[in-house]
Parts: structure tokens; sequence; C-alpha cells
């Protein structure tokens, strides 16, 4: 009590909107002041109101926003070898701890934290690892295209598009985890469609509760009950696929590359691995899948990008040789355009951390133990740090270009550091490997009287929808 009263009172100096008794600034929301559905938004307004360091309380949730890229580098120059944080999405790790299940690695800190990292960082992280993986998304990807082709209306759009390509994260995925072909985008379709829905429903139901005053804790209130049925749901069928996929003695050493790791490493338990085959099969549906509709749609309306990408790919990606990591090294303009999409249509809005010692940050002393979002978001089109900051440049990251002098801790949208992102590089050669096998098949368009894409927050930041997006055959 008395550490809390004294953290409070370290940080009573630092602005923020009112606290209510219980609701702290959520009646803003309650209100209509505040949309949750445009959090992006209201961050950008605590930034200009207060400035760059801000005070929140979310119902029981205390956050300290930062908006300063100085600062974020002070945060990752600290870093203990175990940084902290507080999960994407509480409900999931409160859900993990009610069930007794292993907390996973987003979900987790400390020693625990440490081993499950250790478990996968080489097989994710390195360019050998993901090798291993190249195969088995290039194949999904020729799965999506045929999907593609088959599903195309008169007016060369796609109904359900964002549908199927959550289908071909799940197929590349599958192949990761279990290293085989699933089939969701062709007999399977319908075991692919549930694991969408309920993997959808639990971001919805977590954005909901992330706005609420966090009763759902001690109560079973419907919005909790519906989020734990999907994620029984998704648990359900991932250990059904764990099961149906045994690791046998005469697998080839590639195909089951993943799980042969994973069941080999001592340390890990059961409830382990099925804990970070589930986040493997799924995490791509939140991330990959926007981020790759917002590469689309940007080519679709910059005709001069989407050429560049084409010719890049069409030099260097045979359609008649596997794909291979070293292809992929060559694809430096496409790279650019994945970077500033990223920039323009980020897909989270916070990086966050739990301070494990006191730290001055613009002007601030902020205790150890707080709670701190790295709110970077608010800078990306800032005019300040970046060079025709609402045009699409991605030569603006190529190496020799000089343009861009902004501070490299704004755009930083795998994280950085000891806790980066562990499907960074998975999630690159996927979204290279889409963009390449689409282009070799289609020119994008996007339809004069369709509105334009938007962000939504969901936790993480989804496209409005795709009905504007034209896929037009390639002779
Ligand atoms: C566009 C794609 C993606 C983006 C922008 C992205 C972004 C991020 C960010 C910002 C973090 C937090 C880093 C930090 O705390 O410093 C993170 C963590 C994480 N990501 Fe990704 N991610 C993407 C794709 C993926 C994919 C495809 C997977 C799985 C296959 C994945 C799995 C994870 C996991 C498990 C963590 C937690 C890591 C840890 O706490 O050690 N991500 N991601």
């Amino acid at each position: 009590m008395l550490k809390y009263l004294k953290r409070a009172s370290s940080t009573r100096k630092i602005p923020g909107p009112v606290n209510l008794p219980f609701l702290g600034s959520l009646w803003r929301y309650k209100l209509g002041l505040d949309e949750q559905s445009n959090y992006h938004e209201t961050l950008d307004q605590l930034h200009a109101k207060y400035g760059p360091v801000v005070k929140q309380r979310l119902g029981a949730e205390s956050i300290i926003h930062l908006f300063s890229p100085n600062d974020v580098s002070t945060i990752y120059a600290t870093e203990s070898r175990t940084p902290e944080i507080r999960p994407l999405q509480e409900t999931v790790q409160l859900f993990r701890q009610k069930t007794d299940a292993s907390l996973g690695l987003g979900n987790t800190n400390g020693e625990e934290w440490y081993k499950l990292r250790n478990a996968l960082k080489t097989i994710m992280l390195t360019r050998s690892g993901m090798a291993h993986f190249t195969g088995g998304i290039e194949s999904a990807t020729d799965a999506l295209i045929k999907k593609i082709k088959s599903s195309r209306t008169k007016d060369n759009t796609v109904p359900n598009f964002m549908t199927h390509l959550g289908a071909w994260t799940l197929e590349s995925a599958g192949a990761m985890c279990f290293g085989k072909r699933m089939g969701f985008l062709e007999e399977n379709e319908k075991v692919a469609d549930p694991i969408l829905k309920a993997n959808r429903a639990v971001f919805y139901m977590s954005t909901h509760l992330r706005f609420s005053t966090s009763l759902y804790k001690y109560f079973n209130l419907p919005k909790w009950n519906c989020l734990v049925e999907s994620e029984n749901h998704i648990i359900k069928l991932a250990l059904e696929a764990i099961d149906k996929n045994p690791l046998s003695e005469d697998a080839e050493e590639d195909s089951y590359y993943l799980m042969r790791q994973l069941t080999n490493n001592k340390t890990l338990t059961r409830k382990d691995i099925l804990v970070l085959m589930q986040s493997l099969f799924t995490d791509s549906l939140s991330t990959i899948v926007p981020t790759t509709i917002f590469c689309l749609y940007i080519m679709a309306n910059e005709p001069e990008i989407q050429k560049k990408v084409y010719e890049e790919t069409s030099k260097f990606v045979s359609k008649d040789a596997p794909i291979t990591s070293k292809t992929l090294d060559k694809l430096i303009y496409s790279r650019g355009l994945i970077k500033e999409t990223l920039r323009l249509y980020p897909n989270g809005t916070e990086i966050s951390r739990i301070l494990d010692q006191g730290l001055d940050l613009s002007g601030y002393h902020i205790p150890a133990e707080e709670h701190v979002n790295l709110n970077m978001v608010v800078l990306l089109k800032s005019d300040k740090e970046y060079y025709r900051p609402s045009e699409v440049l991605p030569e603006r990251w190529s190496r020799s270009e000089n343009s861009q002098k902004a501070n490299p801790f704004i755009l930083i949208p795998f994280g950085h550091g000891t806790r980066t992102c562990i499907g960074m590089r998975y999630a690159e050669q996927s979204m290279l490997i889409a963009m390449a096998k689409i282009l070799q098949n289609f020119k994008l368009k996007y339809k004069s009287d369709v509105q334009p894409l938007k962000q939504v927050y969901n936790i993480l930041m989804y496209p409005t929808d795709t009905r504007g997006l034209v896929l037009e055959p390639r002779n």
C-alpha cells in the first residue's frame, strides 16, 4: 500500500484526462466523447493536448502514455534480460490463468517468458530457421491464388477476400506447425471458418472488455462468456490438429521442423508446446492479414508503386523455381513498401512495458513498476519527422536514399530489443511472397465508387472492408 501511495505521489504531476472514481477516464467513452474503435485518434488527441507524457486510467487499468522517441530509446537502452509487459489482451491472459493453461509467450514475464522465448528464438528469428517455412508459405500462397481465381466476380472483386486471406495465413501456419498442407483454402474450408470467426470474436470482446470497468475479472459477464467460448473453441481445434498430426519417427526432417524442435526441447511441457503452437497458428490472422490488405490497397491506388513492385518481383521471383530466402533478400523495394504500409497503416497502437527501474522521461520521474505504453503511432505521419509524410515512398527506406531522417525509434512496427516480435521474419516472408504471387497473376485497382479503406481499432488495427479491391487478371 505504502509503495502504491509513493508511486501515485510521484506520478501526480503528470497531466492527463480527468479521472472519476471507479471509471477513471472511461466516462469519456460512456458519454461518446471518445470512441473505442477510434482509440488511435484518441491517442493523437492526448498527445496534442497534454504533451509527451500523459497519465490515464481506464477503469482499473492505469497507463502512462509516452509519445517521445527519445523516451522510447531510453527504455530500450535500459531494458533488462527479461523485459516485462502487460499483455496485448489481458483477457486472454486471465482466461489462461483461470483454466490453468500455460500463459504463452506474449502473456508471461520473467523466467517463464525467458524459457518460452529461448525455445522459439532460433527457430523463428534466424535465417536458417525461417528457411524451413518458405516452401509451406509458397505452397499456401499458390492455393490462395487459385482461390482468388475461382471466386472472382464479373467485376473482378473477390467476395470474402479477407476470409480467404485468413485461410491463407492458417494454411501457411499449418504447414509451419504441422508440417503439411491443411486444405483450408480447398477441401477443408469449413474447418478454417470457425477458427477465423472465433479469433475475430476474441479480439472484439477483448476490445469491449478493455474499455470496461474490469468487473469481468470477478463476475461471468456475457461478453466475458462469449470470449471464453471462442477461446475454448480455438484451443479445441489446435489440440485436435496437434493430436491428429503426431510427430512420427519417419517424418521428413524438414516437414516437422517446428514440432520436432519443440518436442525435443526438454524444458517445455506439453501445455507450453500447445500454447506456443496455438499462438504461431493464429497470430497471423490479426497481423499479416490486415497488413497485407493495406499493402494491396496502397498498390491498387498507386499504379507507379505497383509497377515497380511488379518489375522487381518479375526480375527476381521465378514462376518455375521455388522461392528461397536468397530470392526474398533481393526484394528491396517491396520491403520498403511493407515498411511504408506499417508506417501509414500501423498494425498496433502501442508497445507495452512495465518499468523495472525508475526512469526520468521528458522531465518526469516515472517510478519502477509503472505500466508505460510506447505510442509512436502518433508520430508516423509527422512532417517534423518525415519528408512528404502523407506520401507512400518505399524508396525512403533504401540505404542509398538520404531523404529519410526520422528518429529510428519512431517506426518500430515489430518492437525492438529483447522482446521484439517473434513472428517478424515469418510475417515479412509471408507478405513478400503474397505480394509477388498476387502481382504475377493480377493487376490491382480500387473501385472509385467505394469509400477509401480506413482502420478500426480492435486491440489491433483492422481494415474496414475489402469491397473496393479489384483483382484484374494479368495477361
Ligand atoms: C505485420 C505483422 C506483425 C506485426 C506488425 C507484429 C508486431 C508485434 C509487436 C509490436 C510486438 C511487441 C514487441 C515488443 O513488445 O517489443 C509483437 C510481439 C509478438 N508477436 Fe508479432 N507482429 C506481427 C506478426 C506476428 C506473427 C505472424 C506472429 C506469429 C506467427 C507474431 C507473434 C508474436 C508474439 C508471440 C509476440 C510476443 C513476443 C514476446 O513477448 O516475446 N507476430 N508483435
